[in-house]
């Protein structure tokens, strides 16, 4: 399968891809927040635009074909940098730094006013974003990575913007399907819980070395 990709980068030219882009993916995040709580006039818009305007000019002066992909380096981490929920250079994504334990994945994040759904509210398909992300990851790092089968939401609360932490882990395996389940919590408690299967493809189960992660 495409889009799986295995480099030779070092240490070294990761951090400089990471310094590179980083902060203008999160310049690029800062600005979404702000394309919808701004209160400037429209000539204080349309200056922006023109400054918006130029950075797209030198931006586009060298693109790459196609997404990002997920990277392996031989010598440095993995790099699932367009990744939706956790890519460094994917302003969409929140991003979600996700801790591995040994038995189960958790991260501590923020969602900023970009994810609303109901008015204040995280939205529905946010959540859902967020956690088969989470149960993706938990089923890989428990040595059982898969595509997402099924995935079902329990909606228990609204989920407010801001703090959460979100958790995963997995309940059992069979063969090569893992089951994973999940949850996202505010302060107060849990507001959505998951439960999903995840399935080795049949593509990659005939493969030597199975693929650690998909997304
Ligand atoms: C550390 C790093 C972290 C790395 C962390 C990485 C985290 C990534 C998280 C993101 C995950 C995603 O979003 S993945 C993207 C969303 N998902 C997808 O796009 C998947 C699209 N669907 C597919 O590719 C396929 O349908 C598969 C892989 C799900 C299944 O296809 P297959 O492999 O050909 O399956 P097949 O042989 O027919 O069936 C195998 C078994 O699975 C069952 N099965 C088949 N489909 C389903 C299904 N949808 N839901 C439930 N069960 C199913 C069958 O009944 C059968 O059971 P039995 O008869 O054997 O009992």
């Amino acid at each position: 399968m495409s889009g799986y990709q295995v480099d030779d980068a070092t240490v070294e030219e990761i951090e400089t891809e990471r310094a590179t882009y980083e902060p203008i993916t999160e310049a690029t995040r800062r600005l979404a927040d702000l394309c919808i709580r701004s209160q400037v006039d429209a000539a204080s818009t349309a200056r922006a635009l023109e400054h918006l305007q130029a950075a797209i000019d030198v931006l586009s002066q060298d693109v790459a074909e196609g997404p990002y992909g997920l990277r392996h380096s031989r010598q440095g981490p993995t790099r699932p940098w367009g990744n939706a929920v956790v890519g460094v250079r994917n302003p969409v994504a929140p991003p979600l730094k996700v801790v591995h334990e040994t038995d189960h994945v958790w991260s501590d994040f923020e969602l900023s006013s970009a994810y609303e759904g109901p008015p204040s509210l995280v939205h529905g398909g946010v959540s859902a974003l967020i956690l088969d992300q989470l149960l993706g990851e938990a089923a890989a790092a428990a040595g059982s990575p898969g595509m997402t089968g099924t995935l079902t939401v329990r909606y228990r609360r609204g989920t407010p913007l801001g703090a959460l932490r979100a958790e995963a882990r997995v309940e059992r395996t069979e063969g090569y399907k893992t089951f994973a389940v999940g949850q996202i919590c505010d302060a107060e408690g849990v507001c959505v819980e998951a439960e999903g299967v995840f399935i080795l493809p049949r593509w990659a189960r005939s493969e030597q070395e199975q693929p650690e992660r998909f997304e």
